[in-house]
C-alpha cells in the first residue's frame, strides 16, 4: 500500500533519501521537476503561455527548475520568484541562478510590491509558492497573490500541493488564501488532505509523480494512513482449488429486508453471492419469502414469525459469518434482536444500514459487538453512532476513535471510503466513481463484505478487497456506460469482471 505521509514525515524522509542515496537536494529537485515536465509537455504544446510563481523554499525551487526546463524546450514562460524576506532556501537559489542564465527569460523576483501581470485565459499558472513546508496561514501579500491566481480564469497547475492547503489538517485553514487548482501532481505520495472532500476544490485531479525517495526510508518512517491500489489486491490472485465444494467457502447468513425494503435484502444477498460464497441463508419477515426465493434462487431462506420485521435469532447452523441491516427498518424489538445475536454468534460479523441505527438509539450495543467485527456507516450514520460533525477531517477522526475503542473494522463510506482498522491505521480506497452514490450501493458493499468473510478472508484483507472491487465494478460499467446511469445491480453484474481484471 502506498503509505500516505505527513508533512514532517517527508522532509525526514527528503534528508534520510539525500544522506542515503546519496543525491544533494539540489539535484533531487531537479529530478522532480524533471518528472513534472515529462508530464507536462505531453499534454500541452509549445504554443501555451505559461506563469510560474515561485515562493523561497524548495516548492520554489522546483517551480524555477521547470520553469527553465520548459524554456530550454522551447515554450514561453514568464516567472515570478516571490521572497519578501529576501531568504531563499539553498536549493531555490541554486535553481533561482540556474534559470537567469536562459538565454530567453522573463524572470522577476518579487522582494516588495507586485504587479500582477495580464493573465490570458487559455494560459497556464504553475502555482510553486508553497509545499509541505507551509508552516501557518497565509496572510498579507502571499494571501493577495493567492486570492489573483483564484481570480484569473487560466488553468492552474499546483506542484506537489496547491499552494495555502496544509498537508494534514485545514480545520482552522482560511479556504481563502487556499490556490484553487485544476490539477495538483504530487511527489511520491498521496498528502492526507487530498482524502477531504472540503479541499476537492482545491486539489482539483490530483496524480502521483513518483521521484524515487529511498525505499528503506519509506519503510523505517512510520505513518497511520495508507492508500490502496491495483497491487494491494495480490491477496486474491490464488487460483481456488480444482477440489473445492460450495463448503470451502462457507455458508453465512444475512438478516435483512422488511415490508418494503425487499430490494436491500435481495442486493445484498446477491452480491454475497456473486462474491465467491459458498452458501448464503437469507433471514427475511414473512412478507419477503416469495421475493427472496424469486430474486434470489440460489440462496436458501429463514423466515421470521413476524410478518413485517425480522425479530428473531435463529442459529440452526455454525454459520461462517453473519451480515445484518440492509432494509432492517427501525423497529421496537430491533434492539433486542440484535443484543440476542451480539450474545449468541460471537465471530466478526458484518453490520449496517438500519443495524446501525437501531445501535445508535441503544448506544450499550456498542460494547457487545463481537471483536473483528465491519462495521460500514455513512457520514450520516457515523454521526448518529458518534456525534454531530460535518466536516470530513472530524468525521473520519471519529471512525477512528470508534475502531479503536470497540476493536471493530469502521468503512466510514464516501469518494475515498476510509477503512478505520482497530490497530489505528486507516486505509483510503482508491476506485469508484460519483456515478455509485446510488440507492443500494451500499447494499451492494456490505453483501460483497459477506462474501468475502465466507471465504475465509480476514477482516482486515475482506474490508480492504470489498471497496477495491466494489469501486472496481463500479468503475468497468462506467467505463462502457455512464455515471448517470449506473445502479447498484449494475455493480453487482460487474463484480466478476473485477474479479478477473484483477487476476489478470
Ligand atoms: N518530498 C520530497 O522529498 C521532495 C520535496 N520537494 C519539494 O519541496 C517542497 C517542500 O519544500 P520546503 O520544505 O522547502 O517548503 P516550502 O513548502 O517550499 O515552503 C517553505 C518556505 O515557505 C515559507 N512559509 C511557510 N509558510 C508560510 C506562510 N504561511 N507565509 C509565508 N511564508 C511561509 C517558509 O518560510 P519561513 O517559515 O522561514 O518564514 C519557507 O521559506 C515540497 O512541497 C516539494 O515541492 C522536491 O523538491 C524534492 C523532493
Ligand atoms: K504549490
Amino acid at each position: 500500500m502506498t503509505p500516505i505521509f505527513t508533512g514532517s514525515n517527508i522532509s525526514e524522509l527528503d534528508k534520510y533519501t539525500i544522506k542515503n542515496e546519496p543525491i544533494d537536494g539540489t539535484d533531487l529537485v531537479e529530478r522532480a521537476a524533471s518528472t513534472f515536465v515529462n508530464i507536462f509537455k505531453r499534454k500541452y504544446n509549445k504554443q501555451t503561455k505559461i506563469y510560474v510563481f515561485a515562493g523561497s523554499g524548495n516548492n520554489g525551487a522546483d517551480a524555477l527548475a521547470i520553469a527553465r526546463m520548459l524554456l530550454n524546450d522551447g515554450y514561453i514562460v514568464e516567472s515570478y520568484l516571490f521572497n519578501p524576506s529576501n531568504k531563499l532556501s539553498i536549493e531555490c537559489e541554486e535553481h533561482k541562478t540556474r534559470l537567469m542564465h536562459c538565454p530567453i527569460n522573463r524572470f522577476t523576483m518579487i522582494t516588495s510590491t507586485f504587479n500582477p501581470p495580464i493573465i490570458e485565459d487559455n494560459s497556464i499558472i504553475i502555482d510553486g509558492i508553497f509545499g509541505t513546508g507551509l508552516n501557518r496561514q497565509v496572510e498579507g501579500g502571499f494571501a493577495a497573490l493567492i486570492k489573483f491566481i483564484n481570480s484569473v480564469s487560466a488553468t492552474v497547475i499546483a506542484i506537489d500541493i496547491p499552494s495555502g492547503l496544509f498537508s494534514e489538517s485545514n480545520m482552522n485553514n482560511n479556504p481563502d488564501t487556499i490556490v484553487k487548482a485544476n490539477y495538483t501532481y504530487t511527489f511520491e505520495f498521496p498528502k492526507l488532505a487530498f482524502f477531504f472532500r472540503e479541499n476537492e476544490k482545491f486539489i482539483g485531479k490530483w496524480k502521483i509523480l513518483p521521484i524515487g525517495l529511498s525505499e528503506k526510508g519509506k519503510r523505517e518512517i512510520k505513518t497511520e494512513y495508507f492508500l490502496v491500489e491495483d497491487k494491494d489486491m495480490s491477496a486474491i490472485s490464488t487460483e481456488r482449488s480444482k477440489f473445492s465444494h460450495k463448503g470451502t467457502f462457507g455458508h453465512s447468513l444475512i438478516i435483512a429486508g422488511s415490508k418494503g425494503m425487499m430490494g436491500a435484502a435481495c442486493l445484498s444477498a446477491k452480491a454475497a453471492i456473486k462474491t465467491g460464497l459458498g452458501k448464503l441463508t437469507l433471514h427475511v419477515p414473512s412478507c419477503g419469502y416469495t421475493i427472496a426465493q424469486t430474486v434470489v434462487p440460489e440462496a436458501m431462506c429463514q423466515v421470521d414469525t413476524d410478518e413485517l420485521f425480522n425479530t428473531e435469532i435463529n442459529l440452526d447452523k455454525d454459520y461462517t459469518t453473519i451480515g445484518v441491516g440492509p432494509g432492517l427498518g427501525n423497529y421496537p424489538e430491533g434492539a433486542r434482536m440484535l443484543e440476542t445475536l451480539f450474545e449468541k454468534y460471537r465471530k466478526p460479523m458484518v453490520i449496517d444500514a438500519d443495524a446501525l441505527n437501531i445501535i445508535a438509539n441503544n448506544r450499550d450495543l456498542l460494547r457487545k459487538i463481537p471483536k473483528d467485527s465491519i462495521l460500514t456507516p455513512h457520514p450520516g450514520e457515523l454521526e448518529r453512532l458518534t456525534t454531530f460533525s460535518t466536516n470530513s477531517e472530524e468525521q473520519i477522526i471519529q471512525a477512528q476513535n470508534l475502531a479503536y475503542k470497540y476493536n471493530i473494522y469502521v468503512i466510514l463510506k464516501g469518494a475515498y471510503s476510509a477503512t478505520c482498522m482497530p490497530s489505528g491505521h486507516v486505509t483510503f480506497n482508491s476506485t469508484g466513481n460519483p456515478g455509485m452514490a446510488t440507492g443500494g450501493s451500499g447494499d451492494v458493499l456490505f453483501g460483497m463484505l459477506v462474501g468475502l468473510l465466507s471465504c475465509g478472508y480476514n477482516p482486515s484483507t475482506a474490508a480492504i478487497m470489498a471497496n477495491y472491487i466494489h469501486g472496481l465494478a463500479g468503475d468497468i460499467y462506467v467505463a462502457k456506460e455512464s455515471e448517470e446511469s449506473l445502479s447498484a445491480s449494475d455493480i453487482i453484474d460487474h463484480i466478476g469482471l473485477a474479479f478477473r481484471q484483477l487476476r489478470d
